[in-house]
């Protein structure tokens, strides 16, 4: 079905100038991951700097998301045809410490990873081009898209807890490729749309 102009407007990412999104680059101390691991001083990525890597974001309202036009027009713009919800807690998730040492090894995907964090809360880490990690703390209400062939990881914060819509275009594939991926062609792909002087797409 052919999109409107309001479905486009509706699906715009978050302006970087209003984005409450917050985001670090990280300190590398073998602390517990799921502390906030902040430089001293604080050093912030803003959402401008996320663009540049790819990273797109959505303030969104989770009490609405099986009815939100504004999701339903992300949706359909973007293709995303597919959603389920998974929790991430050590109660809730089958396979826990498995699954979550998984998620925090560094990796990519062949495809965008799209999350919208429904409860609760957690860190999705991303490395820059100059491969320095910023983290990304992701609550409830926030949707980010991670480009595909990104260097990533994800884990819970303090909170030990998050429930996430997984959304994707087409027939999910979660495999990641853990790093070094280097010669991997969405790695490669990744490389020429985000090395500086190129533009970036959404
Ligand atoms: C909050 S969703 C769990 C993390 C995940 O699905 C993933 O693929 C991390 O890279
Ligand atoms: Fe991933």
């Amino acid at each position: 079905m052919a999109v409107s102009e309001v479905e486009y407007h509706l699906a715009e990412p978050q302006p970087v100038e209003d984005s409450e999104l917050e985001a670090w680059y990280m300190d590398d101390l073998p602390a517990d991951q799921r502390l906030p691991h902040r430089l001293k001083p604080n050093r912030p990525a803003g959402v401008a700097q996320l663009r540049k890597l790819g990273v797109l974001s959505w303030k969104l309202n989770p009490v609405q998301y099986e009815t939100d036009p504004k999701l339903q027009a992300i949706c359909k713009v973007r293709g995303y045809s597919y959603q389920d919800i998974i929790t991430v807690s050590p109660e809730k998730l089958p396979a826990y410490e498995q699954k979550i040492k998984s998620f925090f090894e560094e990796h990519i995907h062949t495809d965008e990873e799209i999350r919208y964090i429904l409860d609760g809360s957690g860190y999705f880490d991303v490395r820059d081009l100059n491969d320095a990690w910023i983290r990304i703390a992701c609550k409830a209400g926030d949707m980010i898209v991670l480009p595909e062939g990104i260097y990533h990881r994800f884990t819970l914060d303090e909170g030990n807890y998050t429930k996430a819509m997984r959304l994707f275009v087409g027939e999910p594939v979660w495999t990641p490729y853990n790093r070094p991926q280097d010669q991997h062609s969405s790695r490669t792909k990744y490389v020429e749309r985000f090395t500086a002087g190129s533009i970036p797409v959404q």
